[in-house]
């Protein structure tokens, strides 16, 4: 394609034609464009030799970037990035949901696919699980990944027929452009509580990412779908208004549906919900209160895009959970009973706060949790998530999760110090095995922060790990309580 005819930036520039783009030098081949970005670790211009020596032919930079070949020059360079991989990879579903928030963007993202499947679309989902539609299976290293990953994933879901896609954009995602040049027509905002303060300075900034979606990326008049019952519901909802965007509400308080009560079965929740003045009175199949926010918030998106509630409603009955969110793993048995152990992706303080309240209705005996925090990630959140589990269970186990390159016993203090008595066991196997060994007739389990992941990350080495396989192993040893 060519580079003139890409962005108009490109306009006094000498003719080339463009095979490729990439923001990575080293994956840059003959006739491609190179993205030099300013990065958080080091300046992409830098790399500028490496990627004319590979065969680039052309280069995206800030004004004033010298090189042997003609330069796109740009004052936000990763916006243009955007931009230019939108227009490279054309083919997006025709529908788009762009879904923000702390916690839940995941579970809202995979309810959402569903229901448009269930209605007849040929739908799908991309984050942090990979890009997902029939005939569809990409596993992605973020979850939201740079935007030429993006636009290239995009364009292929397209190829396979997908129509209606949920996706995931990250506060990362947010604050770097990648997904400005994604056709979202419809939003979502779950919640915001504390995560990654070691990317974003404040709690401003980190909103300020995230309200991008629904101020920026959205276009005018287009609904963004809140959870009522989310910090910082209202001011999503004001903030969008006052863009020119429409602020849809669901939840407890919510205008479009409402959530009047929810109740713990046996195999789920018993929700009622009002919508456009009519009850329902619904089954869903999940385990733990917090997943009627995310349902509701999905279903929001689904009646959007031009489905009924009626019709939409219905549906939640034969929704899933996206695998590792409240995923019944094992059930060790024992003389006197049973006890479950539930795996879980919580690894904020709110989600494992939420989490552990959310498993007390299903629970007549004591809650246990084994849980970690990661590496190279917010470290303030880490005495907070010790606290959140100290105060929902009554038996704490501090392990590692992804200590990466951080030192894990450090980590480990860190945790501990917000739930003072826990046990510390920094092996992940022998904490969940030592865990499961006390839980007694009745009890819970919650071995929470991996979820879905299929590794542990120490050092730069990932080595293969699952809660799941081994909470299936642990729950088969004997215990004190058998
Ligand atoms: C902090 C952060 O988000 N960093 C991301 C960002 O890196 P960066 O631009 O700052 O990169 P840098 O290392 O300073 O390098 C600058 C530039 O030089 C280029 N470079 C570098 C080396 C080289 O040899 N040649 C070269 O061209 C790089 O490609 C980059 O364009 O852009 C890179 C390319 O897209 C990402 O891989 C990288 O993700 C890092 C590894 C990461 O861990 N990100 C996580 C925290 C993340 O994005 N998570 C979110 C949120 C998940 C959640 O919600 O929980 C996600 O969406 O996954
Ligand atoms: N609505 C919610 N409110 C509070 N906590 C939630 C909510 N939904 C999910 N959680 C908790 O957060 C965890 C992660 O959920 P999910 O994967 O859906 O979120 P996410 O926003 O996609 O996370 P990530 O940013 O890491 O991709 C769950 O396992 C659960 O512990
Ligand atoms: N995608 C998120 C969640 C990671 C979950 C946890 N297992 C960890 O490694 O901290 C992150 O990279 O911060
Ligand atoms: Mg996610």
């Amino acid at each position: 394609m060519k580079l003139q005819d890409m962005t108009a930036l490109a306009r006094r520039l000498p003719e080339v034609d463009i095979k490729g783009i990439t923001a990575d030098s080293r994956a840059v081949k003959p006739g491609w464009l190179f993205a030099a970005l300013p990065g958080t670790k080091v300046d992409g211009r830098a790399f500028i030799p490496q990627a004319i020596e590979n065969g680039a032919v052309a280069v995206l930079a800030k004004p004033g970037t010298e090189a042997p070949v003609p330069v796109v020059e740009s004052e936000a360079p990763r916006l243009t990035l955007a931009q230019l991989a939108m227009v490279f990879h054309p083919g997006q579903p025709r529908v788009i949901a762009g879904i923000t928030g702390t916690n839940g963007k995941t579970s809202v993202a995979r309810f959402a696919s569903q229901l448009w499947s269930l209605l007849g679309h040929r739908a799908g989902s991309l984050g942090t699980l990979g890009a997902i539609a029939p005939g569809f299976d990409y596993r992605l290293k973020h979850t939201t990944p740079d935007p030429v990953e993006i636009h290239q994933v995009l364009h292929n879901m397209t190829t396979v027929g997908t129509t209606h896609l949920a996706m995931e954009v990250s506060s990362h995602g947010l604050a770097q452009y990648r997904a400005d040049g994604v056709n979202i027509g419809l939003a979502a905002f779950t919640n915001l509580t504390r995560d990654h303060f070691d990317y974003h300075e404040t709690f401003e900034d980190y909103y300020a990412a995230k309200r991008r979606l629904f101020t920026q990326l959205l276009p005018r008049g287009c609904p963004v779908v809140i959870n009522t019952d989310g910090p910082f519901a209202d001011r999503a909802a004001d903030d969008a208004e006052k863009a020119g965007r429409r602020a849809v509400t669901v939840g407890r308080k919510g205008e479009l549906l409402r959530l009047e009560s929810v109740r713990a079965t046996a195999t789920g929740l018993r929700v009622e919900i009002t919508a456009e003045g009519k009850g329902y009175d619904l089954h869903l199949p999940l385990v733990g209160s917090f997943q009627a926010d995310n349902a509701l918030v999905a279903a929001g998106l689904v009646i959007e895009s031009g489905h009924p509630a009626a019709l939409v409603l219905p549906k939640l009955e034969q929704i899933s959970a996206a695998p590792g969110r409240m995923e019944l793993a094992a059930v060790r048995k024992m003389r006197g009973g049973e006890a479950g152990i539930y795996v879980d992706y919580a690894h904020t303080p709110a989600a494992v706060e939420t989490v552990l309240q959310a498993i007390r209705p299903h629970t007549a005996g004591d809650i246990h949790i084994v849980l970690g925090a990661g590496g190279d990630r917010d470290a303030a959140k880490r005495p907070q998530m010790g606290a959140a589990a100290a105060k929902g269970a009554q038996h704490v186990v501090v392990t590692d999760d992804n200590p990466r390159t951080e030192d894990p016993k450090l980590i480990r203090e860190q945790v501990a110090a917000g739930a003072p008595g826990a046990l510390v066991i920094g092996d992940r196997r022998e904490a969940i095995h030592a865990a499961a060994r006390r839980l007694k007739p009745g009890d819970t389990l919650v071995i929470a922060g991996k979820g879905h992941e299929r590794g542990q990350t120490i050092g730069e080495v990932t080595y293969p790990f699952n809660d799941i396989e081994v909470a299936q192993e642990a729950a088969r040893q004997p215990g004190v309580a058998a």
